[in-house]
């Protein structure tokens, strides 16, 4: 005899969970005129927003990039997913190989764009990027079908907050030519302005680690900077991120000058033969998120000892679910594992919220660039508290999509004559200085 199993009083059925609807929704958002080794950020970032309706009527929100080349990516795998359930999340990767094809704009395999801050481009990197978002809005969906957090749905949380860092730029305090909404942030291109806004973003959001975005000024000048923090937040972890911009002499002479202070030095050079020259100079550990960016690239990274820290990014990573396996071959290596961070909206920081709860070994604070973005999609902005978010227990992501807020953000992006549709901080920085071109690397 079999003993009797408990039937839930209302189970999901099935055909509730097949997706009837998928809507894609490109934005613009402001952003302010943070620097980089490649140039300034555009008044306005695109991205894209993702709604998937299932039969049951259970909604769901996803976000990725919104260029324009992920936007072709987007529209076939958008009416591809039709009739398909939110569960069949393992067949994504390959419905998305097969309906998206190859992006023009991804064949140039080491086109220097904004994408390069992100390692080189590939078709199948573009792919994953464009495939996170509906991954994301399938959990979400998934979850409010049936009461379940996303977090439930990746296996169970193993914390109840997640820790994240201020994230620091060198900045104007207008974007040139005077384009964009202002900001009350002000310039930060020294030391002081550095530390005055690392305190900002302490005073506001409790961060307690800090994170500079270099490879913008001679790397003396960063070396200042980040003693100057040190100074400021004594015994606070600190990290550098030049982008590649420097020579493998240059890295390990900074991270012989900074090597008291510094939890990680991010992308000092670029390349994996390049970042595993400099890791055999120096005890103080690499951190990437351009050498080891996709599965392929981590057989010869970790072999050479290249990098002893990988930030994760759902969105290149391929999902929340390939974040967890990127995590677990970490783990299995002994490979450190942080968190990257392009402008975003909240449901974004939503999600790496979610799959940040459920990583047992997430070693350090994850960055952000959400506290920059001062517009969002939400109903209620996400808070942090003492530097940490907490994690949503309520169905999905447990966020609310603001549909006029939606709809200001696209009109501003059918507003736009192309010319912000796609990121380009090179073109950016040719407003203020005409002559510019992306840096060669080794910039110094
Ligand atoms: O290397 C990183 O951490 C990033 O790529 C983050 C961002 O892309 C940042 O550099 C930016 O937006 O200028
Ligand atoms: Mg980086």
């Amino acid at each position: 005899m079999t003993a009797d199993r408990a039937t839930p009083a209302a189970p999901t059925d099935p055909a509730d969970l097949v997706l009837t609807e998928v809507r894609l929704t490109p934005v613009l958002i402001a952003d302010p005129p943070l620097l980089n080794t490649q140039g300034v950020h555009q008044p306005h970032t695109p991205r894209l927003i993702i709604e998937v309706v299932t039969a049951g009527g259970a909604t769901g929100l996803g976000e990725t990039y919104g260029d324009t080349e992920y936007l072709e990516l987007a529209r076939p795998l958008a009416e591809a997913m039709i009739g398909r359930p939110v569960t069949d999340l393992n067949g994504l990767p390959a419905l998305a190989a097969r309906v998206c094809g190859d992006s023009p704009a991804a064949t140039g395999a080491d086109a220097v764009d904004a994408g390069g801050l992100r390692g080189v481009r590939t078709a199948d990197k573009l792919r994953l990027s464009v495939l996170s978002g509906f991954e994301v809005a399938c959990l979400d969906a998934w979850g409010h079908a049936t009461g379940l957090p996303v977090h439930a749905l990746l296996g169970g949380k193993v914390r109840d907050r997640v820790e994240y860092s201020a994230y620091l730029f060198y900045r104007w305090a207008r974007h040139p030519g005077g384009r964009g909404e202002p900001d009350d942030w002000g310039a930060a291109l020294d030391p002081a302005g550095i530390v005055a806004q690392a305190r900002r973003f302490a005073d506001t959001y409790g961060f307690t680690s800090f994170k500079l975005k270099g490879g913008v000024y001679e790397p003396a000048r960063e070396v200042a900077a980040v003693r100057a923090l040190a100074a400021a937040f004594p015994g606070r972890p600190l990290r550098l991120d030049p982008n590649g911009a420097w020579s493998v002499p240059v890295s390990l002479e900074v991270a012989h000058e900074l090597r008291d202070v510094l939890e990680y030095l991010e992308d000092p050079v670029s390349g994996t033969a390049r970042m595993a020259e400099v890791a055999a100079g120096t005890d103080l550990p690499l951190a990437t998120n351009m050498c080891v960016t996709t599965f392929d690239e981590i057989a010869e990274a970790f072999t050479r000892g290249a990098v002893q820290v990988v930030l994760a990014d759902h969105h290149y990573w391929g999902g929340l679910r390939n974040t967890r396996e990127l995590a677990a071959v970490c783990r299995t290596f002994g490979v450190g594992l942080s968190m990257h961070s392009n402008t975003h909206l909240g449901i974004s920081l939503a999600a790496m919220t979610h799959v940040a709860a459920t990583v047992p070994h997430l070693d350090y604070a994850c960055d952000t660039h959400y506290p920059w973005q001062r517009e969002d999609v939400l109903t209620e902005r996400l808070a942090f508290r003492d530097g940490h978010l907490d994690v949503s227990d309520a169905p999905g992501l447990g966020v609310t999509l603001d549909r006029d807020r939606l709809a200001a953000l696209h009109r501003r992006w059918l507003a736009d004559d192309g010319g912000q549709r796609v990121r380009d901080d090179a073109a950016a920085m040719r407003v203020a200085d005409p002559g510019w071109v992306t840096p060669a690397v080794p910039r110094w």
